[in-house]
């Protein structure tokens, strides 16, 4: 294991705690996401994957500890901060608005300059036609990267669930974010949907730093360059992929818990 680098990382937690009323979900939990890595934390379940993931994007508020971004604090992150700090996410539960198309669910992800432009032209109000233009190719140029343009006048409710999540990725890269944060990207998707995925994600990395969390081992061990374990709601261990494979903490934490073979 080894998680000191000489780089300063793009995204840090620091001893982070969360508790729901009596429960604890996360306890002292740190780690750490370097430029151009694609990070995992997995764990079993209730290990607290989605907490943390929450914590990253602003949801959920620690009751102690600190995250930090290019090695600045951020201070009581909220949802509405990620833009501006270069970060994005796409949620389990897709949040795509089933009446827009895909491009105008696509547009909506843009930044926030740009995208008071769109919003004014959703509300019929008045609009940069400038902005909308290059916003709009942006978009365009995003879904045609995850080979969905095709879909870009359709609805979402009318395309199947591995469409409607490539949605849902374009929706949170058209920002071209510098950190990436994909909660349970592989879920709901078939065997060779998720060997796409895995080099999507791989090929997005060469942009961009992801942090995913997930459920699925087999996705996890092939396209991360690290992975952080939780098991309640402490890190157990992290490391490379074939440490992570080998660590006694994770085949115990495992054992008795049914792991999600993708195959
Ligand atoms: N809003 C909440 N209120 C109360 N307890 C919560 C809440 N959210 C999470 N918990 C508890 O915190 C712990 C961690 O939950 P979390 O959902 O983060 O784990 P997880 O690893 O994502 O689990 P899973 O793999 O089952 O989704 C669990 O004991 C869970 O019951």
């Amino acid at each position: 294991m080894n998680s000191l680098s000489e780089v300063t990382p793009v995204f840090t937690m620091t001893d982070v705690d969360v508790s729901f009323g009596g429960i604890v979900a996360l306890s002292n939990v740190s780690l750490d996401v370097r430029p151009g890595e694609v990070l995992g934390v997995i764990g079993p379940n209730g290990a607290g994957k989605t907490t943390l993931f929450n914590v990253a994007c602003g949801l959920v508020h620690p009751r102690s500890g600190t995250l930090g971004r290019h090695g600045t604090p951020l201070t009581k992150l909220r949802p509405h901060d990620l833009p501006r700090l270069g970060m994005s996410r796409t949620l389990q539960g897709l949040g795509l608005f089933d009446r827009m198309t895909v491009l105008d669910n696509v547009m909506i992800g843009a930044d926030r300059t740009a995208r008071t432009g769109i919003l004014a032209g959703l509300l019929g109000l008045p609009s940069s036609a400038a902005d909308d233009d290059a916003v709009r190719s942006t978009a365009l140029a995003t879904l045609k990267q995850l080979r969905i343009d095709a879909y870009a006048h359709r609805l979402p409710p009318s395309l199947p669930y591995a469409v409607r999540k490539r949605v849902a990725l374009a929706r949170a890269l058209v920002s071209e974010p510098s950190l990436l944060l994909l909660d349970e990207p592989a879920s709901g998707l078939s065997s060779d949907e998720m060997d796409e995925l895995a080099r999507e994600i791989r090929a997005l990395a060469e942009k961009t730093s992801v942090m995913l969390v997930e459920h699925h081992m087999d996705l996890v061990m092939s396209v991360c360059d690290r992975i952080f374990v939780l098991d309640f709601g402490k890190v157990i261990a992290h490391g490379t992929p074939a440490e992570i494979r080998e660590d006694p903490a994770v085949l115990a934490a495992y054992l008795g818990n049914e792991v999600t073979h993708d195959k």
